[in-house]
């Protein structure tokens, strides 16, 4: 692999302690380079999604570490961590959580003006341009109950682009999706993928869906157990 992953799992491990202990993830050792779109699979309970939450820093790992970017972020404040999802990890998840008064675009707009690098005409053409992007032009006025399921998890797509993140982390994105939309969606990450050297980490049951990433990897227990596709 060249130059240093976005993201770098060593000895990754999330224990609960308390009434019912459990261990979500144990021993995780993983890489994410640019340009690297990898499925997380394996049976449900198994764990797929706590390593996705761990790698995207929305959990905090009880042994072992998460770099992003070369630097060690377990330890660091929250406001650090969340300083560092803002700006460089987008997020989709199985539901669109979009908010239901705000329009496409208003939605698209909310991690800008959290991280305040674009205001005024500049973020909003940002946004426009990502939900055109995505073909979406015609409904950036539109509030999410005005659109499809396939639309909506588009527009969660842009707002996850917002700022531009080097990963995007996605957990069951195509869940709720139909055929048809599914596809729309695959096409979109792989497109940032391959045409923008992002790197693109979903968590599916799809194993049609998973076989066209780059790489899979299968948690089973709560340990990678094999990795399929190049390194
Ligand atoms: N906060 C928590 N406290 C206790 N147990 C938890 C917690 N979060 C997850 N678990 C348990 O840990 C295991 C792994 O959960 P996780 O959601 O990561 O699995 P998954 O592989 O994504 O499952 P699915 O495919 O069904 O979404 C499950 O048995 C789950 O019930």
């Amino acid at each position: 692999m060249n130059g240093t992953p976005l993201i770098r799992a060593e000895n990754l491990g999330r224990v609960i302690t308390g009434e019912v202990p459990a261990t979500l993830i144990t021993g995780a050792d993983l890489a994410v380079a640019p340009g690297t779109f990898l499925a997380i699979t394996g049976p449900s309970g198994s764990g797929k999604s706590s390593l996705l939450y761990l790698l995207g820093l929305l959990d905090l790992p009880t042994t072992g570490e998460v770099y992003v970017e070369g630097r060690a972020t377990s330890r660091l404040p929250e406001d650090a961590r969340a300083a560092i999802r803002l700006e460089k990890l987008g997020f989709v998840f199985q539901f669109h959580f979009l908010l239901p008064e705000f329009t496409a675009l208003e939605n698209v707009l909310l991690p800008m003006r959290a991280l305040g690098r674009l205001t005024g005409a500049a973020m909003e053409a940002r946004g426009l341009a990502l939900l055109g992007s995505l073909g979406l032009e015609a409904h950036a006025r539109k509030r999410p109950d005005q659109l499809s399921g396939g639309q909506r998890q588009r527009v969660a797509i842009a707002r996850a682009l917002a700022n531009d993140p080097a990963v995007l982390l996605a957990d069951e994105p195509t869940g709720n999706l139909d055929t048809h939309s599914t596809e729309q969606v695959f096409a979109i990450l792989r497109r940032l993928v391959d045409a923008e050297k992002r790197a693109v980490v979903i968590v599916t049951h799809d194993l049609a869906l998973a076989a066209r990433a780059d790489r899979q990897v299968r948690v089973v227990d709560g340990r990678i157990v094999d990795e399929a596709g190049q390194a």
